[in-house]
C-alpha cells in the first residue's frame, strides 16, 4: 500500500512552479552530471541525448508537469506508463531510486541557493519519495507480468543473430533468437526491445523497435547507421549472424488497439517505419476488415529499406493502402508497384485520408512529427486521434 503524499507538501510545491519555469532545465543538468559519475546510472542513457540537453529539458518538463498536477498525478497516466514501460526495460532497480532522488534534492538545493528552503527540500523530499513509490510499485508488477508470461523473463536474457539482411545501404536487420531455444514473450507490435551491450568499451543500453511480426521463437530489429552513432555504427560494424547479445522482455505502449475497427493511418519518416512493419502484417492477419494506410516519407527511394517486403503485403487480400513520399530523388525511378509521389506531404493531404474516425500514427524524426502534429491539431484534428512514439526522451509534441 502505497503512503499518500503528507498533507501540506502539495501547496509548497506549487509554489516552487515559477522557480522551475525558470530554472528546471540547470537542476536536471546538475542532477545528471552528478549521476553520471555512477557507471552503472550512467550506462541506462544514451550519452548524446545529455550532451544535446534533450534528456535534462524532458526531465525538467516532466518535473514541472509533476509540480503542476501534484494534486492529481492521474493525468500524466500517459506519461507514467511509457516511464514504466522503459524502467522495466532497462532493468532500472529499485535500488537506484534514492540515488536519483538524492541527487534531485542537492541539484535544486544547489541552483536555487537560499531560495530552497529546508520546507521546499522537505516538500520536494516527500513528492520524490511518492513517486517513487508509484513508479516501483508499477514497475515490480510489471516486471513479474513480463516474467510469467509465456515465453517470459526478468531482466537480460542471451539471443544469437540468426540471420543478418541488409535491408537498404544504411539499414541492417538482426534476426533475434535465444540462445536457450525456448519460447520467447509474442511481443504486441509497436513495442521495442531493450539491448545491453557491454563488449568492445561499450557500456550501453538501447531501445530499438521490433520490425517483425509477432512470433514465439525471435524478433527482428532493424538498425540504421548513423555516422554519429556509437551503437548503431558498432552494430553495424561488429554484430554479425551468431553474435550474442543481451534483451530485455519486449515493452512499450506505442500498440493499436488490437481489435479496434476505426480506419489507421501510420504515417512514418525514415527509418521510423521499423515498428510499422511489425503492425501491418499483424493487423492483415488478425484485423482483416480495418483499413489501414501507409503514409511513408523517404530522402531516396534507393536508400528505402522494405520496398519488396510492402510490396509483397500489397499482394494480400486485406492489403493496406501504401504511400510514399520522396524528398529528395526526382529522378530516381525504382522498380517498385507502390504508388510513389514526389517531395513532401502536407497535413491537409493527410486529414483527408483520416476522415472523421481515423487514428493516426507517426513515427520518425522529430521535426517531422512535431510540424505534422502541429499542422493537423490546427487543422481541428483532435489530440486524442493522434498518437506518437519516440525513441529516447519524450520532450512533448506541443512543448518542443
Ligand atoms: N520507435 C521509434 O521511436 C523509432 C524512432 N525512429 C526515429 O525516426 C527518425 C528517423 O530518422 P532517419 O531514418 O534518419 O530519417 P531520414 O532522414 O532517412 O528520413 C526522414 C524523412 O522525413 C522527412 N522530414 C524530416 N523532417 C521533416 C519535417 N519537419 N517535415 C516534413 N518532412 C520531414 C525528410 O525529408 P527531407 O529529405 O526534406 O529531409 C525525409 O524524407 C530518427 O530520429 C529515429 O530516432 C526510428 C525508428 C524507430
Amino acid at each position: 500500500m502505497i503512503k499518500p503524499l503528507k498533507p501540506g507538501a502539495a501547496p509548497i510545491i506549487k509554489a516552487t512552479i515559477p522557480a522551475l519555469e525558470a530554472h528546471g532545465v540547470t537542476i536536471t543538468k546538475t542532477m545528471y552530471e552528478k549521476l553520471m559519475q555512477d557507471p552503472a546510472i550512467a550506462a541506462m542513457f544514451n550519452q548524446t541525448d545529455q550532451a544535446t540537453g534533450r534528456q535534462p529539458r524532458a526531465l525538467a518538463a516532466a518535473v514541472l508537469a509533476y509540480a503542476k498536477h501534484i494534486d492529481d498525478p492521474s493525468a500524466l497516466e500517459n506519461t507514467l506508463g511509457l516511464i514504466v514501460e522503459k524502467h522495466v526495460a532497462l532493468s532500472v532497480t529499485p535500488e537506484q531510486y534514492p540515488v536519483v532522488g538524492e541527487a534531485l534534492l542537492t541539484a535544486i538545493g544547489t541552483v536555487l541557493g537560499e531560495a530552497a528552503t529546508p520546507e521546499i527540500i522537505d516538500a520536494w523530499a516527500e513528492a520524490y519519495r511518492f513517486l517513487a513509490d508509484v513508479l516501483i510499485s508499477r514497475e515490480t508488477a510489471l516486471t513479474h507480468t513480463r516474467e510469467t508470461e509465456p515465453g517470459g523473463w526478468r531482466g537480460w536474457r542471451s539471443f544469437r543473430v540468426a540471420k543478418r539482411v541488409q535491408e537498404s545501404p544504411d539499414m541492417v536487420s538482426f534476426w533475434l533468437e535465444p540462445v536457450d531455444g525456448k519460447p520467447v514473450l509474442k511481443h504486441v507490435p509497436g513495442q521495442y526491445l531493450a539491448l545491453a551491450l557491454e563488449q568492445d568499451g561499450l557500456n550501453t543500453r538501447r531501445c530499438y523497435s521490433i520490425s517483425s511480426a509477432p512470433s514465439t521463437h525471435a524478433y527482428r530489429i532493424s538498425v540504421k547507421r548513423d555516422p554519429h552513432g556509437m551503437v548503431s555504427s558498432w552494430l553495424h560494424a561488429n554484430l554479425h549472424e551468431n553474435g550474442i547479445l543481451e534483451v530485455a522482455p519486449p515493452a512499450g505502449q506505442f500498440t493499436l488497439e488490437a481489435s479496434g475497427s476505426a480506419p489507421v493511418l501510420l504515417v512514418s519518416g525514415g527509418s521510423g517505419i521499423t515498428p510499422f512493419m511489425s503492425m501491418l502484417p499483424e493487423q492483415e492477419e488478425k484485423n482483416p476488415g480495418r483499413p489501414m494506410h501507409l503514409v511513408h516519407t523517404t530522402p531516396s527511394l534507393d536508400h528505402m529499406p522494405f520496398l519488396a517486403e510492402l510490396a509483397s503485403l500489397q499482394k494480400t487480400e486485406a492489403a493496406p493502402e501504401i504511400d510514399l513520399f520522396s524528398t529528395k530523388d526526382e529522378n530516381a525511378h525504382p522498380d517498385t508497384s507502390l504508388r510513389v509521389h514526389e517531395g513532401h506531404v502536407s497535413a491537409e493531404w493527410l486529414a483527408e485520408q483520416l476522415g472523421n474516425e481515423g487514428h493516426l500514427y507517426f513515427c520518425g524524426p522529430r521535426g517531422f512529427q512535431r510540424d505534422l502534429f502541429s499542422a493537423l491539431t490546427k487543422l481541428g484534428i483532435p489530440e486524442s486521434r493522434l498518437h506518437h512514439e519516440f525513441y529516447g526522451p519524450d520532450e512533448s509534441l506541443l512543448a518542443a
